[in-house]
C-alpha cells in the first residue's frame, strides 16, 4: 500500500484527551463553547468528555453538563469515554450516541490508568459494549501505549494485535491506536499498522499520536501510506496524559489539517476557523498554542502589524 487516501476523517480529541490533562479545570460552558467552535470549523467527530471517576480525572467532571449544552447537529457526533457500567449509565443518561472504551497494550499502564489488568478491563468492557450496542450506541475502542509504555518501555506489536482483536470482538467499530507518550517513529508506526492489518481491516483502524518527540506528523504520514484514513488530533495540541509523566499533547489538529491540505486530502475542515478555535482555548487556559501552524500565523500577523 503506498497511495494516500483521498479523504481523512479527523477525530477531534482536544475537549477530552486535551483538557483532561490541562491544569486549568474549565467550566462546562467553556468546554461546550470550544466544542461548538470545533463543529463550526467542520469537525464531525468531537470527543466531548469522559464519564470516569472525578477523583481520578477531575478535569472531566461535569461531562453531563457539557453534553446538555451541545446543540444537536446533523452529521456531528460527540463521543464520550466510558470505563465501566457506571460510566455507561451516565453516558446513556446524558444522551450520548457514541462511547469509547479504553484499554492498553501494557499491563503497568492499564493498572495505573484504570486500576486493573488488561484482561480485567476487557471483562469489564464486555457488558458495557453489549448494553451500549443494544441501546443503539456506536462503540469505539482505544489501545494505549501501542508504540511504547512509560513504565515498560517497548511494547510487542503482538500484544497490541491481541487487544485489538479482543476489542473488535466486543463490537468496537474502530480501533484507535494510541502512542500515548509520543515515542514512536515512522518506521515503527508503519510496521505496527502492517501487523495490525492482518487482524483488523484498515478501514477500522485509527491513529492517535502524541507529539512528545516531534514525530506525530511523520507517524501520521507513514500510517496514511499504509492505508489508514482516520486520524485523532487535539486542537492547539492540548493535553498530555495524566498517567504518563512528560507526555505532551496529541498532535495539533491545525498542523494535521495543514499537512492534509498540502497533500490534497479532503477533511471538510476549515483551517482558519480551526486555528481560531485553538487560539480561543489557548487564551482561556492561558498558555500558548502548541500548534506550529497557529504559531506561524500569529507570527505572520505580528510582523504585518510591525
Ligand atoms: C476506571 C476507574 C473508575 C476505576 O477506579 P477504581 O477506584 O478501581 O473504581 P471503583 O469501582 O472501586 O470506584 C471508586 C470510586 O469511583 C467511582 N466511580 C467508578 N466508576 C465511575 C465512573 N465511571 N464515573 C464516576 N465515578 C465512578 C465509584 O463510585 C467510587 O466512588 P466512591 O464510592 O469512592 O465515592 C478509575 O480508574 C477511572 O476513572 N479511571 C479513568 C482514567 C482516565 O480517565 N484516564 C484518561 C483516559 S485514557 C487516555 O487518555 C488514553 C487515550 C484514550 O487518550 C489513548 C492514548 O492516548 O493512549
Amino acid at each position: 500500500m503506498s497511495e494516500l487516501p483521498k479523504t481523512v476523517r479527523l477525530v477531534e480529541v482536544g475537549p477530552r484527551d486535551g483538557l483532561q490533562n490541562e491544569s486549568a479545570h474549565l467550566p462546562a460552558a467553556m468546554r461546550a463553547d470550544l466544542i461548538v467552535r470545533l463543529a463550526d470549523a467542520g469537525l464531525t467527530h468531537i470527543e466531548a468528555g469522559a464519564f470516569v471517576s472525578p477523583r481520578w480525572v477531575p478535569q472531566m467532571a461535569a461531562t453531563a453538563e457539557v453534553m446538555s449544552l451541545l446543540p444537536a447537529r446533523a452529521g456531528v457526533s460527540y463521543p464520550v469515554l466510558v470505563p465501566n457500567e457506571k460510566g455507561l449509565d451516565a453516558a446513556l443518561e446524558a444522551g450520548a450516541g457514541e462511547i469509547a472504551v479504553f484499554a492498553a497494550a501494557s499491563q503497568s499502564f492499564s493498572q495505573r490508568n484504570i486500576n486493573c489488568s488488561i484482561e480485567e478491563s476487557l471483562e469489564r468492557f464486555a457488558p458495557v459494549t453489549e448494553r451500549a450496542l443494544a441501546e443503539g450506541l456506536k462503540v469505539r475502542g482505544y489501545i494505549s501505549c501501542v508504540l511504547g509504555c512509560p513504565y515498560e518501555g517497548e511494547i510487542d506489536a503482538e500484544a497490541v494485535a491481541w487487544v485489538a482483536r479482543e476489542l473488535r470482538g466486543l463490537g468496537c467499530y474502530e480501533i484507535s491506536l494510541g502512542d500515548t507518550i509520543g515515542v514512536g517513529t515512522p518506521g515503527q508506526a508503519r510496521n505496527l499498522i502492517r501487523r495490525l492489518a492482518r487482524d483488523v481491516p484498515l478501514s477500522e483502524l485509527a491513529v492517535h499520536y502524541h507529539d512528545t518527540y516531534g514525530q506525530a506528523l511523520a507517524n501520521i504520514y507513514a500510517s496514511l501510506l499504509e492505508g489508514v484514513s482516520v486520524v485523532d488530533a487535539s486542537v492547539a495540541g492540548l493535553g498530555g496524559c495524566p498517567y504518563a509523566a512528560g507526555a505532551s499533547g496529541n498532535v495539533a489538529s491545525e498542523d494535521v489539517v495543514y499537512m492534509l491540505n498540502g497533500l490534497g486530502i479532503r477533511t471538510g475542515v476549515d483551517l482558519d476557523r480551526l486555528v481560531a478555535a485553538g487560539n480561543f482555548i489557548s487564551e482561556q487556559i492561558r498558555r500558548p498554542s502548541r500548534s506550529r501552524v497557529a504559531l506561524a500565523r500569529s507570527g505572520a500577523k505580528a510582523s504585518e502589524v510591525a
